[in-house]
């Protein structure tokens, strides 16, 4: 009825302002505490967390004396706000099973953020961090040893010193979810995917995907069987992890110097351009800014610049995994990143930045809606935009390089440095929940936590720990998103659907022609295209009001996630890659018979 129709809309603006109101002062505390690590942070962010709890309870008790009637409301638009404020979340746990859960997480994030290790090269030095200190030798020593023992203390003093509180977290996540109407946490976890087909949808789409990735790593196995010797790096076994450059063997693009396809090209990693040029984390962000801008995209608010941290601060404990941060009153949106002058944080500054983004063209949106489509839409935004950035073209624009060099050997050495960063990470981008939602599900039992892990990392990346596993240890922990409870899924979505996001942009921007092969999709650069940019923000500022099928629709006129769109981008790649490994009698594949994980405790 009209009255039922006039009187729901009150109610959902009444909770609206309320709940934006009191989501303000929780984000408030959070920040301070991910950004200064504290004993009275830590205890201010606990008690405000319990009280928007109380909020989010009160406010579900009330959308409840609602059901029977909302859903003959006829305006889609309020049905579907009903629809998301029905499902309370972790708020529904009892308040001491709450209080522990809370603790639990922040404790485990804590143990992860202010994890040191002792040098390699002088053991009576024992603070070395993640981030600066790790990363960089990670990325840049190339001695088997050294990154061994970088790799087994880091997990030494994040995973395992975690595994205990972890069981406790799982069996408080899954009684929350019960407390939901879910089976357990992993369920709930799904539900903003809003799709009963969703696990087998991305068991397919990695079957596609299955076959480049296997071609790019027996490639990358030859190259560093040449640097580390047969020993190491055998021709027909997993390739151990602490060699790809990253502390997850997630994003190989750090040892590019050692699989260069043709050496005496330019190289595409401006990061020396970057330092040459006395850049700075401010001119990164405003690099960043400066391409929204020029898609006729938001800019970022006087309060972004006034209030967000872009350098590690020195003399205190923080969170320095990287973040975008929505303060919930159209007002304050900020990043924290530890940044450095890198390419590879110049493309996650754009991460960051395509977060805010999001955030700003849905900013007016009732706060059930102020999400992404789906959480991987959230997490293409930015990335999207650095597919743009990272193209020799676009280098060449913005001054980075000097030279572009467009011949079949460069278009192979660009599009390689491309897939050691997406190719890479697809089977890393699945494997964490498919390990976390049989965790959850108790498919996976605690004491096969470890083994359970390296079976799929095994299994998926082709990938071994460079010493033996065992149950003592908890390899999962030592990933940010573990302890900090964060789905991983929504990244293995973003880098599929980021590169139909890229496709419909380009040909918006007429940079993409799939007749025209002086327009393939790996150098489109969107840069400046309006009508790229006006068809990307139509479809942000949608938020979560309408499914992710239908908002993929508006953009690209499909509405399933295709995996055939990436494989497209990287088919220059993919034969060329064939014809390498068969030309070298590679074995595609990997197997061993070694124990990789020993499971007596
Ligand atoms: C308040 C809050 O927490 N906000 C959320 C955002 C939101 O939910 O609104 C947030 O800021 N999350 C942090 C997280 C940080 C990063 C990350 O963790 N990335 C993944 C995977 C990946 C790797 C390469 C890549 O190109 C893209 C993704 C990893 O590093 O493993 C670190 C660097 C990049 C993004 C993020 O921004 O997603
Ligand atoms: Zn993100």
């Amino acid at each position: 009825s009209e009255q039922l129709e006039e009187d729901a809309r009150n109610f959902l603006h009444e909770l609206d302002v309320k709940g934006s109101e009191e989501c303000t002062v929780a984000t408030m505390t959070s920040w301070n505490y991910a950004s200064d690590i504290t004993e009275k942070h830590k205890k201010e962010k606990a008690a405000a967390e319990l009280k928007y709890a109380e909020w989010e309870k009160e406010a579900w008790e009330r959308v409840r004396k609602w059901n029977g009637k909302w859903e003959t409301l006829s305006d889609p638009y309020l049905k579907r706000q009903f629809k998301f404020m029905s499902i309370l979340g972790t708020a529904a746990l009892p308040k001491h099973d709450l209080e522990k859960y809370n603790n639990l997480v922040t404790e485990m994030s804590t143990v992860y953020s202010t994890a040191k290790i002792c040098d390699y090269k002088n053991p009576r030095s024992c603070k070395l961090e993640l981030e600066p200190d790790l990363t960089k030798i990670l990325r840049t020593s190339r001695d088997y040893d050294e990154l061994e023992h970088v790799w087994k203390m880091w997990r030494y003093n994040t995973g395992r010193r975690i595994r205990d509180h972890y069981k406790l977290f799982v069996r408080l996540a899954n009684k929350a979810a019960k407390l939901n109407g879910f089976d357990n946490m992993g369920d709930m976890w799904l539900y903003p995917y809003e799709s009963d087909t969703f696990r087998d949808d991305l068991a397919e789409l990695w079957q596609q995907l299955n076959p480049l990735y296997q071609q790019l790593h027996a490639y990358v196995r030859r190259k560093l069987r040449q640097k580390y010797g047969e020993h190491y790096v055998t021709r027909r076994g997993p390739i151990p992890a602490h060699l790809l450059g990253n502390m997850w063997a997630q994003n190989w693009g750090h040892i590019y110097d050692l699989a260069i396809p043709f050496p005496h090209k330019a190289s595409l990693d401006v990061t020396p351009q970057m330092v040459s040029k006395g850049y700075t984390p401010r001119r990164m962000f405003e690099l960043s800014e400066e391409f929204f801008v020029s898609l006729n995209l938001t800019r970022m608010p006087p309060e972004f610049w006034q209030h967000s941290i872009i350098e590690k601060p020195q003399g205190r404990d923080l969170v320095c995994h990287a973040s975008a941060w929505d303060f919930c009153n159209a007002k304050d949106f900020r990043i924290k990143q530890c940044t450095e002058v890198t390419m590879n944080d110049l493309i996650t500054v754009h991460h960051e930045m395509g977060h805010v983004e999001y955030f700003l063209q849905y900013q007016n949106l009732p706060k059930a809606f102020r999400d992404g489509a789906n959480p991987g839409f959230h997490e293409a935004v930015g990335d999207v935009l650095a597919l743009s950035v990272s193209t020799p073209k676009h280098l060449l624009k913005i001054g980075l390089l000097n030279e572009v060099q467009d011949d079949p050997e460069a278009d192979i050495n660009f599009l390689l440095s491309m897939a050691l960063s997406k190719i890479t990470f697809l089977p890393f981008g699945y494997l964490i929940d498919l390990w976390r939602w049989d965790v959850f599900s108790g498919k996976t039992l605690e004491n096969d936590w470890n083994c359970a892990w390296w079976d799929l990392r095994y299994k998926l990346q082709g990938i071994k720990p460079p010493v033996q596993r065992s149950e003592y240890d908890f390899d999962p922990g030592a990933k940010y998103h573990i302890p900090g409870n964060t789905p991983y899924i929504r990244y293995f979505v973003s880098f599929v659907v980021q590169f139909q996001f890229h496709k419909a942009l380009c040909i918006k921007a007429g940079e993409y022609d799939p007749l025209d092969p002086s327009k393939p999709l790996h150098k489109c650069d969107i840069d400046h295209s309006t009508e790229a940019g006006n068809a990307l923000g139509d479809m942000l500022q949608l938020g979560s009001s309408k499914e992710w099928p239908e908002a993929l629709e508006i953009l690209t006129g499909t509405r399933k996630m295709d995996a055939s769109v990436i494989r497209e981008y990287f088919k220059p790649l993919e034969l060329w890659l064939a014809k390498d490994n068969e030309r070298h009698g590679e074995f595609i594949g990997w197997e061993t018979d070694e124990i990789l994980c020993t499971s007596e405790v």
